[in-house]
């Protein structure tokens, strides 16, 4: 079933909350108007604007922000002519409080994200979005974890607790062509018109494209990228090379492809440090299955240490870290050290 009259998915641009990993969690809002300025003008419909890790992130454990992220989602609202202003929240990270100001704010679609088989954590935030009348998408991180029957009772739990969309996130850009249908089949298959299905890719592998194409086939109705690949890692999906993919294919997204393809350049690379590479560490991140956002902590860590950061980034997925756990990524440097 398409997404609505004129499109047939919906696509949300990270670039300025997944690409705050990348940034090292800088950005101005000059940087933010720039962004959204550019991405509104070519249709994209919906931008996502936060700390890298979520409202209340923003501290000693993830980096601390530049500018607060309430002025930043303040200024993406009062920039985006027709686009919707998304907000991420990990629950206990940011408070319920946070909600509250991001959508005084502006912020119409608030985006819960919780590890993939803690969804439990989310009813509470997902019933205050939805008391505000905000739009609500659940995010199940690290899916590449978990098989695709017990996703689909995670997105269950979300579903209920008013979760009009549920993303399998690919958190490590570990997840590899039906890996990716195979789970959004599940989720299609479990909420059926309960909520949609979404799908976050991560380039770790080099499969964000493809993977988002085969989500689609599979059912999803929302997709995520960042322009430039402006996310933790590789980057996220690139949304103008999605966008040119998709037009090819006949999916309409509503995106002008040669508009998102000037902003990519002329307006998205200028700001970011330098371009999300897919090089030794983000490719042994999604060979090792680690969360994309603890690149920037291991390289950090690699160099202080004088140790290597694919090893680093090897005994982190051995031990199956999740979001949090960035201290951990000291204390194996440390081993790696004394070794
Ligand atoms: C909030 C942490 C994380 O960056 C969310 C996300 O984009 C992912 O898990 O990929
Ligand atoms: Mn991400």
């Amino acid at each position: 079933m398409p997404y609505g009259a004129d499109l047939d998915i919906r696509v949300t641009d990270s670039s300025l909350r997944d690409g705050s990993h990348a940034k090292q969690h800088q950005f101005t809002v000059e940087h933010v108007r720039a962004i959204v300025g550019a991405l509104d003008d070519a249709g994209v419909p919906v931008i996502e604007v936060t700390h890298g890790d979520g409202l209340g992130g923003s501290s000693f454990n993830y980096g601390f922000s530049h500018t607060p992220e309430q002025e930043l989602i303040k200024a993406a609202v009062e920039t985006a002519k027709q686009a919707k202003i998304a907000f991420l929240m990990l629950p206990g990270l940011g408070v319920q409080d946070d909600i509250r100001e991001a959508a005084d704010n502006g912020g119409s679609i608030c985006r819960i994200a919780t590890h993939c088989t803690e969804a439990d954590i989310s009813a509470q935030h997902f019933g205050l979005a939805r008391d505000l009348g905000l739009e609500t998408v659940g995010f199940l991180m690290m899916s590449h974890t978990q098989p695709p029957e017990v996703l689909a009772k995670q997105a269950r739990i979300m579903a209920d607790a008013g979760c009009q969309c549920v993303y399998v996130v690919d958190s490590a850009g570990a997840l590899i062509m039906e890996q990716t249908s195979d789970r959004i089949s599940a989720l299609v298959a479990e909420l059926g018109n309960d909520a949609q299905v979404g799908f976050h890719g991560h380039e770790n592998l080099g499969l964000g494209v493809a993977n988002s194409v085969l989500a689609v086939r599979a059912g999803a109705l929302q997709i995520d990228g960042s322009t430039r690949r402006f996310g933790a890692g590789a980057g996220n999906t690139p949304v103008e090379g999605f966008v040119a993919v998709a037009e090819k294919l006949g999916i309409r997204t509503g995106i002008d492809t040669l508009k998102i393809i000037d902003a990519a350049e002329d307006v998205v690379r200028p700001i970011m440090d330098g371009e999300c590479l897919l090089d030794r560490l983000s490719l042994t991140m999604g060979y090792a299955g680690v969360y994309s956002s603890f690149l920037k902590h291991a390289d950090r860590q690699a160099r202080r240490y004088g140790v290597s950061g694919a090893e680093i980034l090897i005994e982190a997925g051995r031990r199956k870290l999740v979001g949090g756990q960035e201290d951990q990524l000291i204390e194996i440097a440390v081993a790696l050290a004394g070794k």
